[in-house]
């Protein structure tokens, strides 16, 4: 209710103007309406303002920087830095991505060299593509980078360490000596980020400025390793667990809102030619596309949920020393945030593009959301580096499968239990127990298939990275397989173990029904191909699919109103709960800066010369008055 929260229409703003109304909309919440004893922003309070605030800038402040300072300080730097930036007193990023390199970490080139005379590193971009490129907040906002650089000492090279670097003045805010720093211009999304560039030429740091907990360098150079290395990739884990909530499930949820409710609303077209024109959701064409990625949000929610308790379980056990658990867990994360922002990227542009021309509108408020949800098929991993880390772990694991009895999430690769489905009625495909057979057996066949053409082309003569190249499709299909059998599974224990009403368990059943059947029949060809399912038990999932949809379109607005996003939060003129769309849309229009006045006067100095002559020609004037 606090007017300065209330979002100003964002699609009438330039860049510029979003990106400081994000600031200050997002300091407001954070300094004023947020802060209680003992907060930070990494807080419960970090999950109201993901989903209270529209645009919000600090995402990668709040949800990278300040959890690395957590991963990677020792407790000394701790204690100096973390209260400097939850009190928003310095403003960081996370500066890893090169101009040249995103993927291949070990292909970095910022360097971070070791002075010991002075003890200071002597940070250095020794060519442009070494440049830091596309970090949140970076271009005008933050004042200190957490900069991911080859460390080295004496010409010797100790792989990728994280560094504090101030980049900005605290008081001018203007760049520091040696710090080239700017924003990368526009993009297909996120306008209210300045992601950045940042070129760095002989910029000297302490010897203190190096994030410690995994290793550290001595005042006279000696270097000193002190944990697992591969727990310098672990504020990537993290992320990626934590951005399936906020950044996958809860936009396709507000996407789903705004369709369901404007399919319930908009009238077009006869199914019974005797009756009335019926809303769009009638059309079971329609349902076909909406109702699946209704059924996504929830699915992925439940696995997001099961993902989050196994990195926190993760982490209390990392502070014992044991990191046993990291492999799996860098394998879930990575297969999980690339297969579900796949999912969930493509089920937005389904459900946009299922609002018809009002869709294409950005007073839909859909163009936002799909072009935002875009992105997380690229960063914090891209999608298919993602899933073929995810394939190198499960193509280890089925090795293992046949000598020891796997647990955790892939031990289905050793049960070789009769695992053939005996389903010979629709109803018998929608029996959650069935489901999850089904994707089990599915995803351990993928598995092995892809393991079995390696294997035969290594045997005959190819070595073995070419063989993983060239099979690379089938192993992404293996890790989409993979993801599949777990969010099936982990949804259907979530349901079963919740306490809620009947009537819900019910709905929510039919959901996670709905989701495995969507994702067995757009994928029918593994079912048949590795004899999960026979030619007529796919004609009984289509079935079984189709009869869901009829079930749940009773209830699909009231489903989608219990994700419980406000009109202000929405900022849909298709998806207000009053249902008024078309008053909505040509208010909005109304306001567009376009319209502030009747006549376009910078364009009209274009147009009124011709305007004038066809005048002319109209009553017999003119250069050729022929008419
Ligand atoms: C005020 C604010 C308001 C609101 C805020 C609201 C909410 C905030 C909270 C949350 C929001 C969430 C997120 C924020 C939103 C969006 C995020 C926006 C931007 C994203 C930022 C970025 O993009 S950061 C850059 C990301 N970059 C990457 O991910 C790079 C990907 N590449 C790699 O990880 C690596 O290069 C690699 C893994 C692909 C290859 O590395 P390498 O060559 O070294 O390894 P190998 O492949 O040879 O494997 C070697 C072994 O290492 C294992 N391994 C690899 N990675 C990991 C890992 N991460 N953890 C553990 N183990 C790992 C690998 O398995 C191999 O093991 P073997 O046993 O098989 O040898
Ligand atoms: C909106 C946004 C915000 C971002 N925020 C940050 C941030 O805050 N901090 C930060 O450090 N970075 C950030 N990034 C950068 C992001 O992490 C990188 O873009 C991402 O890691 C991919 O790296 P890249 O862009 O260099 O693509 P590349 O690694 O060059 O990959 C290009 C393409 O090559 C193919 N490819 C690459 N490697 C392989 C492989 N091994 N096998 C098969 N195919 C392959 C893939 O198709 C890939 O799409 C952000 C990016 C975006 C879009």
């Amino acid at each position: 209710n606090d007017t300065s929260m209330q979002h100003r229409n964002l699609n009438h703003m330039t860049r510029e103007e979003r990106f400081s109304e994000a600031m200050r909309r997002t300091l407001y919440a954070l300094k004023v309406l947020l802060p209680r004893e003992g907060w930070t922003p990494v807080g419960p309070e970090m999950k109201y303002l993901a989903r209270a605030i529209k645009e919000f800038t600090f995402i990668i402040h709040a949800g990278v920087f300040i959890p690395c300072i957590m991963s990677y300080g020792t407790n000394e730097q701790i204690a100096k830095w973390f209260p400097l930036a939850a009190d928003f007193r310095i403003i960081g990023t996370y500066a890893q991505t090169e101009l040249g390199h995103g993927s291949f970490l070990r292909g970095l080139e910022t360097i971070a060299t070791y002075d010991r005379a002075n003890q200071e590193f002597i940070i250095n971009c020794p060519k442009i593509t070494a440049m830091k490129w596309w970090p949140g907040d970076m271009g005008k906002s933050a004042n200190h980078v957490l900069l991911m650089a080859e460390l080295v000492i004496d010409g010797k090279k100790y792989g990728m360490h994280g560094f504090m670097v101030q980049i900005r003045d605290l008081t001018t805010h203007e760049p520091l000596p040696g710090v080239t720093v700017g924003d990368i211009g526009a993009k297909l999304s996120f306008e209210s980020v300045d992601n950045g560039f940042l070129y760095l030429q002989n910029v000297r740091i302490p010897r203190e400025n190096l994030l410690s907990k995994l290793s550290e360098v001595h005042p006279d150079g000696t270097y000193i390793k002190k944990g697992n290395q591969r727990l310098m990739y672990g504020s990537m884990v993290r992320v990626r667990v934590n951005l399936i909530a906020h950044e996958i499930v809860m936009p396709l949820a507000k996407a789903c809102t705004i369709a369901v409710r404007y399919s319930a609303v908009r009238r077009q077209g006869l199914i019974n030619p005797s009756k009335e024109e019926v809303p769009v959701l009638d059309y079971v064409a329609q349902q076909h596309k909406l109702l699946p990625q209704v059924a996504t949000v929830f699915m992925a929610h439940f696995a997001a949920k099961q993902l989050v308790k196994m990195h926190h379980d993760y982490s209390l056990e990392v502070e014992k020393g044991n990191t046993s658990q990291l492999p799996e867990l860098h394998a879930l994360s990575a297969g999980m945030k690339a297969c579900l922002s796949e999912q969930g990227a493509a089920g937005a542009e389904i459900v946009r593009r299922a609002c018809g021309g009002h869709g294409y509108s950005c007073g839909s408020g859909l163009p936002f959301i799909v072009n935002r949800m875009l992105a997380t098929c690229t960063y914090e991993g891209e999608n298919t580096v993602m899933q073929l880390q995810c394939a190198r772990y499960l193509i280890k694991c089925a090795d293992q499968a046949k000598k020891d009895k796997l647990t955790g999430s892939v031990w289905y690769l050793s049960d070789f239990s009769n695992m053939s489905c005996t389903a010979q009625t629709f109803g018998d495909l929608q029996e959650p127990s069935v489901l999850v057979k089904l994707h089990e057996r599915r995803a351990k066949c993928a598995v092995q298939h892809a393991g079995k053409k390696m294997q035969n082309m290594v045997k005959n003569g190819t070595p073995a990275h070419d063989a993983w190249n060239m099979m690379a499709t089938l192993l992404i299909n293996a890790a989409r397989a993979h993801i599949m059998q777990y969010v099936v599974g982990t949804s259907v224990t979530y349901i079963s173990e919740l306490s809620c009403s009947a009537s819900l368990k019910k709905i929510l059943t039919q959901l996670c029904a709905l989701y495995a059947l969507h994702n067995i029949n757009s994928n029918c060809g593994d079912f048949v191909k590795f004899g999960c399912l026979t030619s007529a038990q796919c004609d009984l999932a289509q079935e079984a699919e189709f009869n869901l949809l009829k079930q749940l379109r009773p209830d699909a607005v009231g489903i989608v109103d219990s994700f419980d996003f406000t009109d202000d939060i929405l900022q849909s003129c298709l998806g207000a709960y009053d249902g008024n769309v078309y008053e909505r849309l040509f208010e909005w229009a109304k306001q567009a800066p376009m319209n502030k006045t009747e006549v376009h006067q910078d364009s009209y100095q274009y147009l009124q010369p011709y305007l004038h002559e066809g005048r002319d020609v109209l009553e017999g004037r003119g250069r050729n008055s022929k008419l």
